[in-house]
């Protein structure tokens, strides 16, 4: 496991935010938080990078724990905020020296890894120009360039995506993709684009009303069926039409043999958005 939670507590101001959590985390996993605006991803998120203080509970990452291990968890784990984390007066290449330096890299191994990151997010266009003058998704992948200087065995991206075209956004997906196959590192990736956790993640959790409400393989959960359900006037019958549609004209003919009266028609497609709505009865997005 990469990281083990046990009834993690957080308030602000008194309002409990996060109530007595529990979540386990495999090594080397894309793993999706989702939430809703609000649900409090980014506090977790924060918690777990010691950005801020849990009120109580346990946490693990990597084995060490984290008020006794707090530098080596800061030394394999990055975090990708949502804001953009860099000098916009520098270019990507003056930044990397920067954060590298704060790494405490320097010469040929500082050199090394700012190529390493360049080569990783496609920056080699824009290392000579000022970070200001990127676009929204340029500015996003030098973000990541800077969290990758460390060689993190964990990356945490809180909502990487938000506000990019979607050519960047693609192009963001895929290297996230390909940094946990070819680096095997573990991704923590929290969104409420429930088709970008689709496309990426392997194992999704749900968090909602302080807890984790709901955690399994995108696997299984994608294996939710499609069904039609068709109430007659004595009785409701399911069919499951995730393959094929025949099933559900045949009923209709027997019904209509058997002189049952249809009253009503109901088609639910338990994708993914779907399933989280009827769960949390909540919408992803504001
Ligand atoms: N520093 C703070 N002080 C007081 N309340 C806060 C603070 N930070 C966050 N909150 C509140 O805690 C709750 C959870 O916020 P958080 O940002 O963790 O949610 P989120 O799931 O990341 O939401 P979003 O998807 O909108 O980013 C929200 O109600 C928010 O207003």
């Amino acid at each position: 496991m990469s990281i083990i939670i046990n009834n993690l507590n957080k308030s602000y101001n008194n309002q409990i935010i996060l109530e007595n959590l529990s979540l386990q985390i495999n090594s080397g996993s894309i793993f999706g938080l989702l939430g809703a605006n609000g649900a409090g991803k980014t506090t977790l998120v924060s918690i777990l990078n010691q950005l801020i203080k849990k009120d109580s509970g346990n946490i693990e990452i990597y084995g060490f724990n984290l008020e006794k291990n707090s530098n080596e968890i800061k030394n394999i784990s990055s975090y990708i905020p949502q804001t953009y984390a860099f000098y916009p007066n520098l270019t990507s290449y003056e930044n990397l020296e920067f954060f590298g330096a704060l790494y405490g890299l320097k010469g040929e191994k500082l050199k090394q890894q700012i190529n390493y990151c360049i080569e990783v997010t496609s920056l080699q266009k824009f290392v000579n120009k000022k970070a200001f003058t990127y676009s929204g998704g340029v500015k996003r992948r030098l973000n990541i360039a800077i969290g990758l200087l460390n060689s993190p065995k964990i990356i945490y991206f809180d909502e990487p995506t938000v506000g990019i075209d979607p050519q960047s956004r693609k192009y963001i997906l895929e290297m996230i993709k390909n940094l946990n196959k070819t680096e095997d590192t573990t991704i923590v990736y929290t969104s409420h684009y429930m088709e970008e956790i689709e496309f990426l993640c392997d194992e999704i959790a749900i968090l909602d009303n302080k807890k984790i409400i709901l955690q399994d393989t995108k696997e299984n959960l994608t294996q939710m069926k499609s069904t039609i359900s068709i109430q007659t006037e004595n009785q409701t019958i399911e069919i499951d039409i995730s393959n094929s549609y025949n099933s559900f004209s045949d009923t209709i003919i027997k019904l209509k043999n058997e002189n049952e009266k249809i009253v009503n028609i109901n088609f639910a497609d338990k994708n993914l958005e779907n399933m989280f709505l009827s769960i949390t009865k909540k919408e992803l997005r504001d």
